[in-house]
């Protein structure tokens, strides 16, 4: 894991061997999937092939942004921190504004990165979070599968961060966090409510478990598949080499944060 928040940008070490992905990771339920195809789109195949055997530095930079939002206390923390660290939190840290973590990955022998911000979900941090809305690639609405009104809140959720978006510019998840505390019927009961407002939303479901580790993982791999392969059909419409970096660069975002918190300190909101 990369710590950028020194304002450096540390050599990157070697991918990790778990964050290998050679095969198109599965949704969680065809009733609210993204995609159903089951291999990845043949262009972006071949352009594996061609980035994978003449592999550049700057390969290193291919890279989306993923935006977690949602209540505060359903979980957004402990969702990345399972991934990114492995580890679960027991005790509630309320976050401050915003954090991000930088999650490196190799997708059919490229090198991509997922940067995922995580954003606080008290009110009174909010006008700081909006600030990092801007630009992402993927929109992680989060809910507690326990605490059903935290579902009613989500497209609210997705309708402010979809606002310093484009329209269709971003994949859309809808994640139910604690699935480890859901007795079976009440689980498929919630399951059944979240389906339906994640086709109103276009976005894809998926229940997780940041405690047990249920589902995290097959969760995060599907993310990065498929805005890996958005990025490298992006690249291959613009003409640009598929091995030239998408969207945004560590670089370019850390010049958007300083800029945000510039801009912040001015409204002076907070
Ligand atoms: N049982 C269980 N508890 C969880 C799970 N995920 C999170 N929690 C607990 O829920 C509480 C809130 O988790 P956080 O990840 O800090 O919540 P958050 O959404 O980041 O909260 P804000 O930073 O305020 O927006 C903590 O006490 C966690 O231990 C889970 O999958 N299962």
């Amino acid at each position: 894991m990369q710590d950028n928040r020194n304002g450096k940008i540390p050599f990157p070490s070697p991918i990790s061997r778990d964050r290998v992905i050679w095969e198109f990771p599965k949704c969680y339920t065809r009733n609210a999937a993204l995609q159903l195809k089951k291999d990845w789109d043949i262009q972006a195949k071949a352009a594996c092939k061609d980035g994978a055997t003449s592999r550049q530095p700057w390969d290193r930079q291919k890279m989306s942004k993923v935006v977690v939002v949602g209540d505060l206390n359903v979980g957004k923390t402990c969702l990345i921190n399972r991934f990114c660290k492995d580890v679960f939190e027991r005790d509630y840290k309320a976050t401050i504004g915003v954090d991000f973590e930088i999650e490196r990955f190799e997708i059919s022998g490229v090198p991509f990165s997922l940067q995922i911000w995580d954003t606080a979900g008290q009110e009174k941090f909010k006008c700081i979070a909006t600030a990092y809305y801007r630009g992402a690639q993927v929109i992680i609405t989060v809910f507690d599968m326990a605490d059903i009104k935290s579902l009613d809140h989500t497209s609210q959720w997705l309708e402010e961060a979809m606002r310093e978006n484009e329209p269709d510019s971003c994949f859309i998840f809808l994640v139910g966090t604690k699935s480890d505390l859901m007795p079976l019927e009440e689980r498929q009961r919630t399951e059944k409510d979240a389906i339906r407002i994640a086709r109103e939303m276009h976005a894809e479901f998926w229940a997780v478990s940041s405690k047990t580790g249920e589902n995290v993982q097959g969760f995060f791999f599907r993310v990065a598949a498929l805005a890996f392969e958005k990025c490298m059909l992006k690249d291959m419409e613009n003409g640009a080499p598929a091995s030239i970096g998408c969207g945004n660069s560590i670089k370019s975002d850390r010049a958007n944060l300083e800029e945000a918190a510039q801009q912040d300190t001015k409204r002076s909101c907070c």
